[in-house]
């Protein structure tokens, strides 16, 4: 009864919002409707700061985000009166690292001004794995829609053994194989797609950048970033190529590229002879460098060396306020909207 009532609320709204509905382009495509953009925001929007001083339009992924946010609290609002419920998410962090402690902050800081229910649970660096594959007991919980595990993991825990404790319903990382392979194969929909490469994609749209017939090459084949980001792109019908470090002229294949999204974790690796002219640069990559002069002793560098690629390219990401920040909207937007819902109908 409760969940045929949920059902209704989803699709009303579904309906009465934009978000949800496909613009014509990409209607044809074998996508879940999370994936698509609204009319609106297949142009560069003007509400938004586009920074043109320079030769490339700077894509501000802090601004876009925080217009999704605010769009994500609004519908928890609603969703609050109307069902009486809000989604929640369980975080956990095992260890100490400095970056996945701000990034975890910055995630639950995010769910509370969404009106998103939170829970941390910190676990210490040397703690055993059985602690950390208890976490599995948030597979149950019925007030918790998405269980998100910090990565990296400390060395000593078997990453893959505890990624798989987790709910394949729950896996809001969409790191789950079921996941991944749903979004790899054709006419399948995965329930959860990554929150990174997600972002990246939402960015293309919000900019109007046309992904079909395009070429795109991806820098990097984690699980996490490069390997769901390529396939992304691959459902957009971009022709891929995807750079690893033992890619041979990774420059020569890179400097073909309509489109440029790098996620290797190296300062400065594309350079501006790496660009085609115009290309749209999307730079996941995210360093902390040692910097003295800054606030907190370290600022953060992407993969890409700005100042160069800035006078080459049409559109970029800079970072930070690029697609770090997206990244956290995403994972916001999974858990509210149509495949976040279905966990809200089963309990
Ligand atoms: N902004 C955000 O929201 C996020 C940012 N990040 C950042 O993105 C970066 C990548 O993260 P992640 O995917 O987890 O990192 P991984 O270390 O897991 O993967 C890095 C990938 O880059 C490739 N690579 C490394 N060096 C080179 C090189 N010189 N040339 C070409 N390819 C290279 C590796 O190739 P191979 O497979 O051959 O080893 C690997 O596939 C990091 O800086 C991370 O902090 C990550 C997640 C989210
Ligand atoms: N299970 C799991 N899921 C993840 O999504 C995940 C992960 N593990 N491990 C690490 C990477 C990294 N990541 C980032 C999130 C936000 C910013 C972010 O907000 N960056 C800000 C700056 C942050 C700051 O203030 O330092 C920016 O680029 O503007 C960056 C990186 C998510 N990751």
């Amino acid at each position: 009864m409760a969940a045929a009532w949920h059902k209704k609320y989803v699709i009303r709204r579904a309906i009465s919002t934009q978000i949800l509905m496909s613009p014509q382009s990409l209607v044809s495509l074998d996508l879940p409707e999370i994936w698509t953009a609204a009319a609106d925001n297949l142009r560069p929007p003007t509400s938004l700061n586009c920074s043109n001083e320079q030769d490339a339009v700077v894509i501000d992924g802090k601004l876009i985000a925080e217009d999704i946010r605010s769009t994500i609290a609004t519908e928890v609002r609603r969703m609050k009166e109307s069902i009486g419920k809000v989604p929640g998410l369980a975080v956990i962090l095992v260890g100490q690292r400095r970056d996945s402690q701000t990034y975890v902050r910055n995630k639950i800081k995010a769910c509370e001004e969404a009106g998103i229910k939170s829970l941390f649970h910190e676990l210490p660096e040397d703690c055993p794995e059985d602690a950390v594959l208890s976490v599995s007991s948030f597979n149950e919980d019925p007030t918790i829609h998405g269980i998100l595990v910090q990565l990296p993991l400390p060395q000593h825990l078997d990453e893959v053994k505890i990624l798989n404790a987790l709910s394949l319903e729950k896996d809001v990382d969409g790191f789950h194989p079921m996941n991944m392979g749903n979004l790899a194969m054709r006419g399948r929909e995965p329930l959860f797609i990554p929150c990174t490469p997600k972002g990246c994609i939402e960015l293309l749209f919000r900019f109007g950048v046309e992904i079909m017939g395009k070429n795109a090459v991806v820098i990097g084949r984690s699980n996490v970033v490069g390997l769901p980001t390529s396939l992304l792109l691959q459902r957009y019908h971009a022709t891929v190529s995807v750079v690893h470090a033992l890619t041979n002229n990774p420059e020569e294949i890179t400097s073909e590229a309509d489109i440029v999204v790098t996620a290797a974790g190296v300062p400065n690796l594309v350079r501006s002879n790496w660009l085609k002219p115009g290309a749209v640069v999307i730079d996941v990559g995210t360093c902390p460098i040692e910097d003295p002069s800054s606030e907190f002793g370290y600022r953060l560098v992407g993969d890409v060396c700005y100042e160069e690629a800035v006078k080459v390219a049409s559109a970029i990401t800079p970072v930070p306020g690029g697609v770090g920040p997206m990244t956290i909207a995403m994972l916001l937007t999974l858990l509210i909207l149509p495949s976040g819902h279905m966990n809200l109908f089963d309990h």
